[in-house]
């Protein structure tokens, strides 16, 4: 469904570069869900970005359900060539989705929850008004939500009810790889079990595949069935997440999760 081969992103800004993806390549079959775990500035956030078309690559190619969507900066014919016909939206806005830590951004805090869904179903497909409206109902009730949030604006709803409307949103346009961007960290940890349960039923029911990007272990042990792990920009290692979080090979994986706090952990004094 996914395939990542070779991908790199080099930043350069007044005569300063930083090489924040160096030759990432995996792969993500349908169905599936993958971890890209790393600490803070490894890159995992500029892979997401990447493949969800938010920021370009340097090099290497993204290939999605058999079409390749990598464009870089000024490639003009690569895009026109993902040109969906619905409202001149590209093909990637489809098969790829986002969902982000803090889906304040991604929300207009004026816009009533069920309009903002049925304004997305306009702009992607062509449905009777009421059509429409029985779609916008059953992805409320995808996402454990009813049509009294659908009144709702954003600011109204709590942290967890948030976060499931971003993903009706991204589910509204009927993706092929949904990237939760740290989806899940901002949440209490009752609300973060309910939101992986929920994302796990609808990858049950939807087949959708997921790319997790988290620093939290624990989560990615939930939710992904593999894993890459990434140091400085680079994957250092791979394989199922059981093996690779109970058995890492690399001393970098190895370092990662001894940096995982323990229980009896207490927070070592300042000298
Ligand atoms: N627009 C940019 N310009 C310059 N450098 C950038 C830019 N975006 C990211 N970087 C750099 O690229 C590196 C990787 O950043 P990225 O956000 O992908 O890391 P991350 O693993 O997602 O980190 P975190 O877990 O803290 O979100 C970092 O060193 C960051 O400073």
């Amino acid at each position: 469904m996914l395939e990542v081969d070779g991908l790199t992103k080099v930043f350069a800004w007044r005569g300063h570069s930083h090489v924040a993806v160096d030759g990432v390549s995996f792969a993500l079959h349908a169905g599936g869900s993958l971890a890209v775990v790393g600490e803070s500035g490894s890159g995992k956030t500029t892979i997401a970005r990447i493949i969800a078309g938010l920021e370009t690559a340097t090099s290497g190619t993204v290939v999605v359900d058999g079409r390749t969507i990598t464009a870089k900066a000024g490639d003009v014919s690569a895009r026109r060539g993902l040109r969906g016909n619905r409202g001149g939206r590209s093909e990637r806005d489809r098969v790829v989705q986002m969902v982000f830590q803090d889906p304040f951004g991604s929300l207009d805090p004026r816009q009533r929850i069920g309009a903002g869904l049925s304004e997305l179903l306009t702009i992607h497909f062509d449905l009777s008004r009421t059509a429409r409206s029985a779609r916008v109902s059953d992805l409320l009730q995808q996402v454990g939500l009813d049509d009294r949030h659908a009144q709702m604006v954003p600011r109204t709803l709590s942290g967890g009810q948030r976060q499931r409307v971003a993903i009706a949103r991204a589910l509204a346009v009927e993706p092929k790889v949904l990237i939760l961007d740290e989806a899940v960290s901002a949440l209490d940890v009752s609300v973060q079990a309910q939101v992986l349960n929920l994302l796990a039923d609808i990858r049950a029911e939807t087949g959708i595949s997921y790319l997790f990007v988290s620093h939290d272990l624990g989560v990615v042990r939930q939710i992904t069935d593999t894993c890459i792990v990434l140091n400085r920009g680079a994957v250092v290692e791979a394989g199922s997440t059981s093996q690779v979080l109970d058995d890492p090979r690399d001393p970098y994986t190895q370092a990662l999760l001894e940096a995982v706090p323990k229980p009896g952990w207490r927070p070592r004094r300042r000298t």
